[in-house]
Order: structure tokens, then C-alpha cells, then sequence
């Protein structure tokens, strides 16, 4: 579903990685590795159309990705509950069908009604993952989701992850620096660090 073939990408002005490749099959996962700097969040916001490749291809269905930063997107003055129908709506599901079942797996349901803005950085992590499950989206570039999860959360990440997500047919990327318990082979980023001096593209937008 996946297919990234001598992928170069580049950060500031400045290529990051080179001659990257693999594919992900449907109902699969792949997870990135590599030690801080080495361009984890380059290449994924690069599969995710954020920023243009200095070469190479992506391919994946249209209309089918989504990318999550660090941020979660919380909105302070909505419920948790309006939160993911903003959510959905943005993406074009006005009536979201993965909503309880979201709210449910990310233990969110206690708290349907609370303003976004009174979560706990946990809870307000595991909203912004359970947005994932509301948008219809079978792409997801992932960069470091469990960021202020408790072993609790992280495992309600990975099994939403492998039992709805990739059971439904979802493929997933996933930048993370620990062991999310899910059975997926891993790509070390480390022996694609480019030549620094090799050039690259602007990418202002995101400094
Ligand atoms: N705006 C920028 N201008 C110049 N260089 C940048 C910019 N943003 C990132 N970089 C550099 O690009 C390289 C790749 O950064 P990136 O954030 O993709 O790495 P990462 O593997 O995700 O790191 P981490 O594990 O720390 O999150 C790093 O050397 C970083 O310093």
C-alpha cells in the first residue's frame, strides 16, 4: 500500500537522508529508528506531502494519509467528544462511525464531555491519538505518538493500533525512540544519513 523508492529528503536547506526504499503492505507496520537528529520526522513529513522529496518517489492511495507530530491539535475550548467531530469533520466525515469505538480504546470515554484544555498531557496525548480513529485515513506517518504516555496508555496505543488500525487494513509509520510491544520490523535510518554538503531544499514552512 506504501512503496518509497530512493527517497532523498532534506531539513533547512540541507539534505538529511538519501536512497531511502521500502514498502509497507496493507494491515502492516513499520517502525523507525535511529539515534536523535538523523531524520526521522524529515522523512516522515516527507511521505506525508508536507514537504517536497529532493528525489526519488512515494506512492500510496490518494486522499489516504495522515501525519501526527508531536502536537497533539488539541482545541482548549471544545470537549473532548467535539474534538474528534472537528476532527472528522476536517477530513469530511461529518458523522464520524469510529467515534465510541475511539473514545472506548483510548479510555477517553469518562471523559466525552471535558473541555480539551483541563486534560492532563497524557490525556490530552491520548485524545490526540484517538483522533486517528475518526478520521478514515489508511496512511498514518506517526512521530513519536507515545510522547507523556504511562505504560498503561502505551499499550492502549499499540492495541488500538494492531487491532483496529492494521486489522482493518491500515498501514502505519512509525518514528519512536521505545518498544511499543507491536510485532513490526524496524528500519534503522542510520546508514542513509546524507552528505551534508550534498544541498537540499528550502522548507521554511516548518522552522
Ligand atoms: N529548520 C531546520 N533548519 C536546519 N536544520 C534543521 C531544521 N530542522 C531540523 N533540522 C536538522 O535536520 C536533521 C533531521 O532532523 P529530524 O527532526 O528529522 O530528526 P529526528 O531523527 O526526527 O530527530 P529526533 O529523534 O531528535 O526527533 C537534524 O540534524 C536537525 O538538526
Amino acid at each position: 500500500m506504501l512503496t518509497v523508492t530512493d527517497l532523498c529528503c532534506a531539513r533547512g536547506g540541507l539534505a538529511v537522508l538519501t536512497d531511502v526504499s521500502f514498502d509497507v503492505d496493507a494491515g502492516k507496520a513499520l517502525i523507525l529508528r535511529g539515534p536523535n537528529g538523523i531524520g526521522k520526522t524529515t522523512l516522515l513529513r516527507t511521505m506525508a506531502g508536507l514537504q517536497p522529496a529532493l528525489a526519488g518517489s512515494i506512492t500510496y492511495p490518494e486522499d489516504e494519509a495522515a501525519y501526527a507530530s508531536h502536537a497533539d491539535g488539541i482545541k482548549s475550548a471544545l470537549t473532548v467528544t467535539e474534538n474528534l467531530k472537528f476532527w472528522a469533520d476536517v477530513h469530511g466525515l461529518s458523522d464520524p462511525t469510529g467515534l465510541e469505538t475511539a473514545l472506548e480504546r483510548f479510555d477517553l470515554t469518562d471523559l466525552r464531555e471535558r473541555l480539551g484544555g483541563t486534560l492532563s498531557a497524557g490525556q490530552k496525548r491520548r485524545l490526540g491519538l484517538a483522533r486517528l480513529g475518526v478520521i478514515g485515513r489508511k496512511v498514518l506517518f506517526l512521530d513519536e505518538p507515545t510522547v507523556s504516555l504511562d505504560g498503561f496508555s502505551v499499550k492502549l496505543f499499540a492495541d488500538w493500533l494492531q487491532n483496529n488500525h492494521l486489522a482493518g487494513g491500515g498501514v502505519a509509520v512509525i518514528a519512536t525512540h521505545i518498544d511499543l510491544g507491536i510485532d513490526a520490523p524496524e528500519l534503522d535510518l542510520t546508514p542513509f544519513k546524507a552528505d551534508p554538503n550534498a544541498g537540499g531544499g528550502s522548507d521554511e514552512a516548518f522552522l
